[in-house]
């Protein structure tokens, strides 16, 4: 794809316009400042007034309380969960002998129980069927909220709550709403029962966080959280953590499944690092698979498992020969600065060892943002290069498998997650 000399163009939602940055320079110049509010859109995506969407003080004081589940001993506690939710998706395929899949709906669960586990302690192996209904109600929502920011009349709560994708969004968000409310009453008052707050438990959940920091006698937002609060951020982190991770695992293996060669030496790579029945359980094991850690970033290149973010500006910024006045609402394209060829040599070309440390040095350093950069980068993407990680190492430990479309074959919409128009199916043949 091209993109134009300046890296930015003035688009329309209805009456709204918006500018759209292409290129790492224009990144640069705006991600580079240090006040970043949110574009407005964001609070149409059901994330509450939660640290996704929110700004100044309250923003700075929930990112401090969320920090420390994303914290090295935290994350290192993730990987047993991570291994148990794993191991299930592989059982099911084998049970079920699966030969062709597009393996959004088991890659899916998977990361649920992985999220739900580690913020809400839902143990991976329960509430089976009420997950398959939040993962419907996460679809649609999305969707709905898609219709809704592309569309500003829907933009007045009066009008939106009155169609019928507003109502049904409405009861989705009261339903996933009623179980975190009871989740945190039910943990806020055993806490209250506690004579030792330090319980030696083996692993603090979100909720466990956030509660170190609810005062139900004070109002100050910037030191205290409220139950709104809570069930707002566990909202945000589900949300937020939850379908980018997907769609980064399925084009992933959607495009190992196009690149047998780059497969082969993953697997040689992750068979030489595990016997048959071991898998990693520390960060430091995870992150001595280099070749891997190459594929997921060529994947999120080409693929950004989030296409956009937005920004409404606090000040002027310098865009190419343009100065893009304070107040405007900007979009960041992700997926053409990543495919852009003043910096990226065959920018369509699968080519994990781009992700090499000599090659990769020579890339500016906003020309490659899958997770954002600067004060509003993605919080969890530690937790994310980890969890995609031990779905591949899964995965590629027991099949092998190839893609029955080629890249070209396949278009794609840039959603709120990249998403393809049609099933990314593989073909599965199991390695023993
Ligand atoms: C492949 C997976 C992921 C991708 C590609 C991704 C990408 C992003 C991007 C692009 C942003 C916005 C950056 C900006 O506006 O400049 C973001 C923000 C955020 N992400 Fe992620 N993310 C991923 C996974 C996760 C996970 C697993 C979690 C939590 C468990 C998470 C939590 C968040 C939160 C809370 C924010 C808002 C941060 C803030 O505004 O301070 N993300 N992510």
């Amino acid at each position: 794809m091209k993109v134009d000399n300046e890296g930015v163009f003035v688009f329309w939602l209805g009456w709204y316009p918006m500018v759209a940055i292409t290129d790492y320079k224009g990144a640069e110049a705006v991600l580079s400042k240090p006040n970043q509010k949110k574009g407005e859109e964001y609070k149409f995506l059901g994330l509450q007034d939660g640290i996704v969407a929110s700004h100044g003080q309250k923003w700075r004081a929930r990112r401090r309380m969320i920090d420390p589940f994303f914290n090295a001993k935290s994350l290192t506690s993730y990987i047993p969960l991570m291994n148990q939710a794993f191991s299930l998706v592989t059982k099911d395929l084998k049970e079920e002998k699966v030969e062709t899949i597009d393996m959004a709906h088991n890659i899916h669960i998977g990361s649920l129980n992985v999220i739900m586990e580690s913020t809400m302690s839902i143990p991976v192996d329960s509430m089976k069927d009420y997950k398959k209904v939040i993962l419907s109600d996460l679809e649609s929502v999305e969707k709905i909220a898609l219709t809704r920011i592309l569309n500003p009349i829907l933009w007045f709560d009066k009008i939106f709550f009155q169609t019928k994708g507003g109502k049904f969004f409405k009861e989705a968000v009261d339903r996933f709403d009623a179980v975190l409310i009871d989740k945190i009453t039910e943990r806020l008052d055993s806490r209250k029962l506690k004579v030792d707050e330090k319980e030696q438990k083996m692993r603090h959940d979100l909720i466990d966080l956030l509660a170190v920091h609810h005062d139900p006698n004070s109002n100050d937002v910037t030191q205290s959280i409220d139950i709104e609060g809570m069930k707002a951020e566990i909202v945000n982190v589900i949300i937020a953590g939850h379908d980018s991770i997907a769609a980064g695992i399925r084009w992933t293996l959607f495009l190992l499944g196009n690149h047998i060669e780059c497969q082969e030496i993953l697997y040689n790579e992750i068979a030489t690092s595990f016997a048959d029945d071991q898998y990693p359980t520390t960060l430091d094991e995870i992150n001595r698979l280099t070749y891997l850690d190459q594929c997921v970033k060529e994947s999120m290149r080409l693929y950004p498992p989030i296409p956009l973010t937005s920004y409404q500006l606090e000040y002027d910024a310098e865009v190419g020969k343009y100065v893009v006045p304070k107040g405007t609402a900007v979009a960041f394209s992700f997926y053409t600065i990543h495919r852009d060829e003043k910096i990226w040599e065959n920018p369509n070309q699968f080519d994990p060892d781009r992700f090499s440390p000599e090659r990769y040095s020579k890339i500016p350093r906003y020309g490659y943002i899958p997770f954002g950069l600067g004060k509003r980068s993605c919080v969890g993407q530690k937790f994310a290069m980890i969890e995609m990680k031990v779905f591949i190492i899964h995965l590629i430990k027991h099949y092998s498998w190839i893609s029955t479309k080629n890249v070209d074959e396949v278009k794609f919409a840039m959603d709120v997650s990249t998403k393809p128009l049609e099933p990314l199916n593989i073909k599965l043949t199991p390695r023993n």
